[in-house]
């Protein structure tokens, strides 16, 4: 399976120049024999949270038709990073997954939201997971700051994940947090982690790229540097079965211990 990750600098509150954008990368991804293209965190509006109320997809509608037609058109499945949409309740920080066929086959709304950039002000938590299926494989995404919570990363893995993506909008400052953290994941999952950040900055902040592919046993198998960069990689899925048969930790958990509901 060959993997995809759109590493790019997204214009801040400027959604119409980031679909041009994203569609130019997405059709480069697809030429250069993508399976799967995975875009990063509020590709659309980026971090303009003071400005939803005009910027953000009302509905996804946009979004929706946008990643179903490329998906259709170049027979690609897309894990659609995420994007800001607006709905009768709020602003929902929210990935669309597009099979190759342009079907809808999932979404999910961030559950975890990070208050240092403030979007536990303007934004609505979502309340649930998705693992999903596609080409045949188990898999599943978070946004950004979920990876910080090992518990919601573990039921991802629980429910047979073999690859969890994390879109995200990962500051500079923290590069270090986001290569261990997702790193750890990979090892303690063993599962691939596909990292997917975005490059440049904002006007708050200088993101960190390096995207990272990780495989089960938490070997970097790709990782870009900090500039815009289509970052790819082909993986072996059998390499899930291989770590968690050389250590079974999910057949030595002992959940009947494990009392983290506080
Ligand atoms: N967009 C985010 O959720 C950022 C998370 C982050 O930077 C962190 O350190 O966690």
């Amino acid at each position: 399976m060959k993997l995809s990750c759109i590493q790019t600098t997204v214009f801040f509150g400027e959604p119409q120049k980031n679909y041009v954008v994203i569609e130019q990368k997405i059709r480069a991804a697809a030429a250069a024999g993508a399976d799967v293209i995975v875009l990063p965190e509020m590709w659309n509006t980026g971090y303009a949270l003071s400005d939803l109320a005009m910027l953000a997809d009302v509905g996804g509608e946009q979004t929706k038709r946008f990643l179903s037609q490329l998906a259709q058109q170049l027979k690609v499945n897309i894990i659609g990073g995420s994007v800001a949409v607006k709905e009768e309740k709020g602003f929902y920080n929210r990935t669309y997954v597009m099979n190759r066929s342009g079907e809808l086959v999932s979404q999910y709304d961030k559950v975890h939201l990070f208050g240092l950039m403030a979007e536990d002000e303007y934004m609505q938590a979502g309340k649930t997971d998705h693992v999903f299926t596609i080409d045949g494989i188990t898999q599943s995404s978070l946004i950004c700051y979920d990876l910080r919570f090992s518990e919601w990363v573990r039921q991802q893995a629980l429910q047979d994940a073999h690859i969890i993506y994390v879109p995200a909008q990962w500051p500079e400052p923290r590069l270090h947090h986001w290569r261990t953290l997702l790193q750890a994941r990979a090892i303690e999952n063993q599962c691939f982690i596909v990292g997917v950040n975005v490059a440049g900055s904002n006007p708050a902040n200088t993101f960190a790229g390096h995207s990272l592919i990780i495989n089960p046993w938490g070997e970097i198998i790709a990782e870009a540097d900090e500039s815009d960069s289509i970052l790819q990689a082909e993986i072996q899925l059998e390499a899930v079965a291989q770590a968690r048969g050389r250590i079974p930790i999910f057949a030595d958990r002992r959940p009947d211990l494990y009392n983290i509901t506080d």
